[in-house]
């Protein structure tokens, strides 16, 4: 970057001096690299150099001092820095020989749309890109890795996955034992293991690369972000969530019928979202049938002056009917609960939640006995949880999908290691798996999103404001 600063950024009167040039501070994340405790390995010429469908012609090849910035948003009046990673792609020289690769593909964790997609493409990848033969998939997620026999992969056998839902290697939560897991891979003679799976996934991924690491093993781990709640940081966003956002609206479109057929209708969608509300915001916003959307990141109360009840029943004596989306993570403070339930954690330790929704219709007829008792009013409530994410990718998310997978082969290839491929401001990058297993990508409902939603709803701000 150029380190040449001017303070004349006055552009008031239409002429901006063209020789200005301004400066951005740029601090580059290391990204580890087999070599860094294996020193003696040794490189090869990338077998793209003689693939008959690609043509390595200048600007091809992505060098190592090809960069991504985080932010491509700059103020010039202030003093700007940002990170930058190592840019993804397919590098001249790689550190395996293609015939000795043995990989490993891992799905762990909940569904995602698009998780097949990822697989497929990764073998694909491997085997058209790369010459790469031995292909494993581990099933049935972590646990897999030291409890179950490995199935051997092929391009003719993922030939149709990208057109199925759910994972064909399954998945599961919980049985992370690394000590067995880094012996396993040891024992099966992995080099390459890719892991796709979200938060919960990526902290156990940063483990197993630090133990590789620690061995000194010559294994090269990636890491693809999945999580159809879109809460993995850094990343622009995580695939099969634009799936999963057109599919909510099919659910927000019924729960718009139901509600305007009946006199003082409601319809109650409840969308995914453990801790993020970002599949019920980006619904909302596409649908514009919504009037009130819950989040977890904005509190929200029943009773009094600025409820949820004031404002449904000005919205029901205007408009007869209304549409509340809620994702599951809202309001799981106000639920009650009984002390065993507030224990309760699923076999990764994740909390078990309550029915938000089941809840809030209950709620719903309770206010409306009290308020308006004889008056007709009917709550239908919608609980579309699974069919947003066990379907199939869109086309958006099958590209996405594609590029992901294959940044990852390319990067594992180039020897890179203990890294997640993602895209930031739509260029691919390689992003140190404990940098992006530490961030959490929550709705930010200081910007302009989630002002947008209150326009577009006109909901009360539920005192934050
Ligand atoms: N802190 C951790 N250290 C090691 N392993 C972990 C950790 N957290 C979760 N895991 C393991 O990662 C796997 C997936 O975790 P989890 O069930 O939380 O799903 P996830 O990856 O967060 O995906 P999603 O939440 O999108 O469904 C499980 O096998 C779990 O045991
Ligand atoms: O698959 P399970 O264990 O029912 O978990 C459901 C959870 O998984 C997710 O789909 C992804 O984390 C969440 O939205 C949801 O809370
Ligand atoms: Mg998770």
């Amino acid at each position: 970057m150029t380190t040449t600063t001017t303070n004349d950024f006055s552009p008031p009167n239409g002429k901006q001096n063209p020789e200005t040039i301004y400066s951005v501070n740029v601090t580059l994340v290391p990204l580890p690299h087999l070599t860094d405790y294996i020193p003696s390995l040794q490189t090869h010429t990338t077998p793209l150099q003689h693939n008959n469908f690609y043509h390595p012609s200048d600007g091809f090849y992505i060098s190592h001092s090809d960069i991504i910035l985080r932010r491509t948003v700059y103020d010039l009046d202030t003093n700007n820095t940002t990170l930058a990673y190592h840019r993804a792609g397919p590098r001249e020289q790689i550190f395996y020989e293609p015939r000795n690769v043995r990989a490993a593909i891992v799905t762990c964790g909940g569904l995602c749309p698009g998780l097949n997609t990822v697989i497929r493409e990764l073998v694909v990848g491997l085997w058209e890109q790369y010459g790469v033969r031995e292909v494993f998939g581990i099933r049935a997620g972590y646990r897999g890795f030291y409890s179950m026999e490995p199935v051997r992969l092929d391009v003719k056998m993922v030939h149709d996955w990208h057109k199925r839902g759910g994972t064909v290697l399954e998945t599961s939560r919980g049985g992370f034992d690394l000590d067995k897991i880094v012996n396993a891979i040891e024992d099966r003679g992995y080099n390459q293991v890719y892991i796709i799976g979200g938060d919960g996934t990526l902290r156990g991924a940063v483990k197993i690369f630090n133990e590789i690491r620690r061995r000194k093993l010559n294994v090269g781990v990636a890491a693809i972000p999945k999580t159809v709640d879109n809460d993995v940081g850094i990343i622009d966003r995580s695939f099969g969530f634009q799936t999963a956002v057109e599919k909510a609206q099919q659910a927000i479109a019924a729960a718009h019928v139901e509600a305007e057929s009946a006199p003082n209708g409601i319809g109650l969608v409840k969308l995914m979202g453990r801790s993020t509300g970002h599949i019920a915001l980006k619904a909302t916003l596409s649908s514009r049938d919504v009037d009130c959307c819950l989040i977890p990141e904005n509190e929200f109360y029943l009773e009094g002056k600025g409820g949820l009840f004031e404002f449904l029943d000005d919205r029901l004596k205007q408009n007869g009917h209304a549409v509340v989306v809620v994702a599951e993570g809202a309001g799981q403070d106000m639920i009650p609960r009984t002390d065993a339930q507030k224990q309760e954690v699923d076999e990764s330790g994740n909390p078990v939640f309550l029915d938000v929704g089941v809840w809030l219709k209950s709620e719903l007829k309770r206010w409306w006995e009290r308020d308006h008792k004889g008056e007709l009013f009917t709550v239908k409530y919608i609980d579309p949880t699974y069919m947003i994410r066990a379907v199939s990718a869109n086309a958006t998310d099958n590209l996405y999908c594609t590029l992901l997978a294959h940044s990852a082969i390319h990067g594992i290839m180039a020897g890179y290691t203990g890294f997640v491929a993602g895209p930031i401001n739509g260029n691919y990058a390689y992003i140190p798996m404990d940098e992006i297993a530490e961030t959490k990508n929550l709705v930010d409902t200081r910007d302009h999103n989630w002002a947008w939603v209150r326009s577009v709803t006109t909901q009360p701000d539920f005192g934050r404001m």
